[in-house]
């Protein structure tokens, strides 16, 4: 695609884009990406202050609205493709957008759940309580007497998204057409990615869903709570739940005025991620301070389901072995993980890629477990893995984010807790789990299971040369079998004979010793008698076994 054809395809929206960027000064970067032939006054970017460049960047980003917003957050966390200072910039977009006006929130409740406010709720705030990039979040009462918290959908939301979504992936498209660093980082299956989970965003319901499974996983747990999900005045642009009024985990006064206990605050939190992480395999995917709420007891409590990570079975062990290999330096089981892990591609430049890996375990090995950012440790794993064109499968990379985002808090709630040792006890465990030997059967067993079902639901003529090819096996492996009992039986018969062998030319040599001792009149009468009677009866009883042997080995 060129240039012009991306101009034509969203004309309004994406010279809108483009002036954008270059009323915040970044027309460098447009020119960089060959999005626009105007130069900057400055020479290029490279030569610019990185730290000017995200302040501008925010700024532009910020104006753009939730597409942009988002695509911002989600960058701010990716340090193995942004640069450092850019990312931090980008940090901050959380969270500060301008608010809708109460009418039109109004207008939106009424719509959505089909009826007069007052017909659901005895009083909605006028004033939000958060305004954030997708929805508005109001507080607000039941007839029951009940708080909820209504969390609105800006207006006109998802077709301005899909707008920006398409332009955006015309843009990646284009890139990755005509820059090697858009190809190499596969810039297209990035986006896609993020355009799946922007759009699962966009639906509140499966925001309730995300939020009533992590519940689940804390049902007995008294230490964490998570609010209930209000279904009858929720829907896709509205989501009510049961109010949560705590303080805020990163209003560290406030937790110290209540008296609340930091420490174990912060275990908790930790705790509890790592359950949700390692051991459930489904994860708040954004636990920034904002979506952590503390509650009376040093309780946790949870916010915002909207980003959630899933860990496969094999993913967790791959990320707990990963972890297990850093610490002991172990570069062969880093590769080994990685192999696994099916990333490396035939182009991967093997020896180059150990010396890398080797290079950065050396850096952590043996380093005190509180000095260490897991966070980080994992983006620097990431950008060895981008320097190699080796693509992160996206799970791990929502998982190194989850993880940074909490150690920001946690270090500040306790300085002297270490993720790195937290972690410890889990990664032990999944690995254990994975060679306990009834896992390992469990797992053989419900491939079996897997493979009859699939056999199972073939149609008729591929079951009956499934059969075929089942009873052809089963002969095959009959025919293994005898052929093996018939080679170790060879074997048997073998080492008997050579054995047999070594007493027959022991025996003839002693009778030829005797017999060539008394012709040639050499040896004395005296004693040649008794040689004689002895070499002949052992030379005998050699013989004889070696009859019997010989007898054995042929019926067996
Ligand atoms: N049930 C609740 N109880 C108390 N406060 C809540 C509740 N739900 C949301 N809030 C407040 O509203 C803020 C924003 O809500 P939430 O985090 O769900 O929106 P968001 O997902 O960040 O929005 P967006 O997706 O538009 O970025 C939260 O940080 C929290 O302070």
């Amino acid at each position: 695609m060129s240039v012009y054809k991306l101009k034509m395809r969203h004309t309004r929206r994406f010279q809108e884009i483009i002036n954008t960027f270059l009323r915040h000064g970044l027309s460098h970067v447009l020119f960089r990406l060959g999005l626009t032939s105007r130069k900057s006054s400055k020479a290029d970017a490279g030569g610019m202050n990185m730290q000017d460049v995200g302040v501008k960047l925010r700024h532009a980003l910020q104006d753009l609205g939730p597409t942009f917003i988002k695509l911002g957050q989600v960058a701010s966390s990716r340090r193995d493709l942004v640069p450092e200072e850019i990312a931090k910039e980008l940090e901050k977009l959380q969270d500060h957008v301008s608010t809708v006006p109460f009418e039109t929130i109004k207008a939106i409740l009424e719509e959505e759940l089909d009826g007069q406010l007052d017909q659901f709720f005895m009083h909605v705030d006028e004033e939000p309580l958060a305004a954030a990039s997708i929805g508005q979040v109001h507080v607000a009462q039941l007839h029951s007497g009940e708080q909820v918290a209504v969390k609105v959908q800006r207006p006109n939301i998802e077709t301005n998204v899909e707008k920006d979504l398409s332009i955006i992936r015309d843009i990646a498209s284009y890139l990755e057409e005509n820059t090697t660093w858009a190809s190499t980082y596969r810039l297209c299956d990035l986006f896609d990615e993020f355009s799946r989970s922007m759009r699962e965003e966009l639906d509140y319901r499966v925001e309730g869903r995300n939020c009533e499974r992590i519940g689940k996983q804390f049902e007995d747990c008294t230490t964490v709570y998570i609010p209930n999900v209000l279904w009858e005045y929720s829907t896709e642009k509205v989501l009510t739940m049961e109010m949560v009024t705590g303080i805020k985990a990163n209003h560290f006064s406030s937790l110290d005025e209540a008296g609340y206990d930091r420490k174990l605050i912060a275990g908790r939190i930790v705790n509890s991620m790592f359950h949700q992480i390692l051991e459930e395999g489904f994860f708040h995917g954004d636990p920034h301070p904002g979506n952590i709420h503390i509650l009376p007891g040093n309780v946790v409590s949870y916010l915002d389901f909207g980003m959630v990570g899933r860990i496969s079975d094999d993913m967790k062990y791959h990320f707990a072995s990963l972890l297990i290999d850093l610490r002991k330096g172990h570069t062969k089981g880093l590769i080994k993980t990685f192999t696994a892990m099916g990333i490396l591609t035939d182009d991967t430049d093997m020896r180059l890629f150990t010396r890398d890996v080797e290079d950065l375990q050396s850096r952590y090995y043996e380093v005190a477990l509180n000095e260490i950012s897991l966070g980080n440790i994992f983006m620097e794993l990431f950008k060895v893995a981008y320097r190699h064109h080796i693509q992160v499968p996206m799970e791990l990379t929502i998982l190194s984010k989850a993880i940074l985002t909490l150690e920001g808090l946690i270090t500040k709630l306790d300085p002297e807790l270490s993720i790195m040792k937290a972690i410890e006890p889990y990664g032990k465990k999944l690995v254990m789990e994975r060679y306990d030997p009834r896992n390992v059967l469990k797992k053989s067993w419900n491939e079996t299971v897997e493979n009859l079902e699939i056999l199972s639901q073939l149609p008729k003529d591929f079951k009956a040369i499934a059969t075929t090819v089942r009873k052809g096996k089963l002969q095959l492996d009959i025919n293994v079998q005898q052929a093996q009992i018939f080679l170790r039986r060879l074997d048997r018969i073998s080492n008997r004979l050579s054995f047999s062998i070594i007493l027959l030319s022991f025996s003839i040599l002693m009778v030829g010793l005797i017999v060539g001792a008394s012709i040639a009149g050499q040896t004395n009468m005296l004693w040649r008698f008794p040689i004689i009677e002895v070499g002949s009866i052992v030379a005998s009883l050699m013989f004889l076994y070696l009859i019997i042997t010989i007898f054995k080995s042929g019926r067996m």
